[in-house]
């Protein structure tokens, strides 16, 4: 998969972090994070388990009000909207997604054209046609019939992007997309996403995919965005180093020239924590109360 610089596209779809902050019970979860997502574009959120990546995502879908700051699609607070105005806009794949009803895998991909039917009217052709394409992208036809709860967790996992895409929303947000998928699949999708030109942002673990795929990378540590741009410049062995805790040597992958970080296992005594990271974070690069990057 090579990464192509995405052009802004133009149209409507550009997705706004205003100052995002999230204080719960005294933790501060994320300390104003301003991100812009232009139109067409795919951003990476990155960071260390807890840094606040779903619950930036979480903003962003509604799912959990911030404490200060605002999300703009297009320049139009989100929060102004209608709920079926945002899922017209804004598509969600979560780590949430509970699935506890023996829905079939159609009826599941289905319930993503539910935005776009007024009352309880049933999806028509054109929404059924919608359907399946989903499907045929996800390559999950085979499974139209078979109860949801029964499939692998990667296959449940392509049931829920393929109902994001039916909703046919200039944005997507997924946190963690790619959870589940043996690696033929985690290609797959995310160069569907590329492929689709729409809004992306996506929280992704694995930095080489998210060289690979992301027009940029933002980093997020302890709730502070502590880089954000192209993956040649914050993919580095600092960012590795001081934002992950481990040591890693980056080179520009031999086709795409994108960087790919080589790890390695060794600690290295200079320049990583010697207990185990959870216990001891490491700072971030640039402590700040605020996180901006637009
Ligand atoms: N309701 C809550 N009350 C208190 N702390 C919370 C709450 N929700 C989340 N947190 C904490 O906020 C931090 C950020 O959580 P978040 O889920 O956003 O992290 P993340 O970057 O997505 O992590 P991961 O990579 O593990 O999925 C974590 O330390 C988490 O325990």
């Amino acid at each position: 998969m090579s990464r192509r610089p995405s052009p802004p596209r133009t149209g409507p779809g550009s997705l706004a972090l205003d100052g995002l902050s999230v204080t719960v019970d005294g933790a501060r979860l994320l300390r104003q994070l301003t991100l812009d997502v232009p139109a067409g574009q795919t951003v990476g959120l990155v960071g260390p388990n807890g840094s606040g990546k779903s619950t930036a995502l979480r903003c962003v879908n509604r799912a959990l009000r911030p404490t200060a700051g605002s999300v703009l699609l297009d320049g139009t607070d989100l929060a102004e909207l209608t709920p079926r105005q945002r899922a017209r806009t804004v598509a969600a794949m979560s780590q949430e997604h509970v699935v506890d009803l023996d829905f079939s895998v159609e009826e599941t991909v289905a319930l993503g054209r539910s935005p776009h039917l007024p009352g309880n009217r049933a999806p028509g052709e054109e929404d059924r046609a919608i359907c399946r394409e989903a499907m045929a992208r996800l390559g999950i036809e085979h499974l139209a019939h078979r109860g949801v709860l029964g499939l692998s967790g990667g296959e449940r996992q392509r049931v829920m992007a393929a109902r994001a895409l039916a909703q046919r929303t200039p944005v997507l947000i997924l946190d963690e997309p790619t959870n589940h998928l043996d690696i033929r699949h985690q290609i797959a999708l995310l160069a569907l996403l590329r492929d689709t030109r729409l809004t992306v942002l996506v929280v992704l673990h694995d930095l080489n995919l998210a060289a690979a795929v992301c027009d940029r990378i933002a980093v997020l540590h302890d709730g502070v965005l502590v880089a954000c741009g192209p993956p040649v410049e914050v993919l580095t062995a600092r960012t590795a180093r001081t934002v992950f805790g481990v040591a890693a040597t980056v080179v520009p992958h031999p086709l795409s020239g994108v960087p790919q970080l080589l790890y390695s296992l060794e600690p290295d005594d200079h320049t990583t924590p010697r207990s185990h990271p959870c216990a001891d974070p490491v700072p971030p690069q640039q402590p700040s109360s605020s996180s901006r990057c637009s």
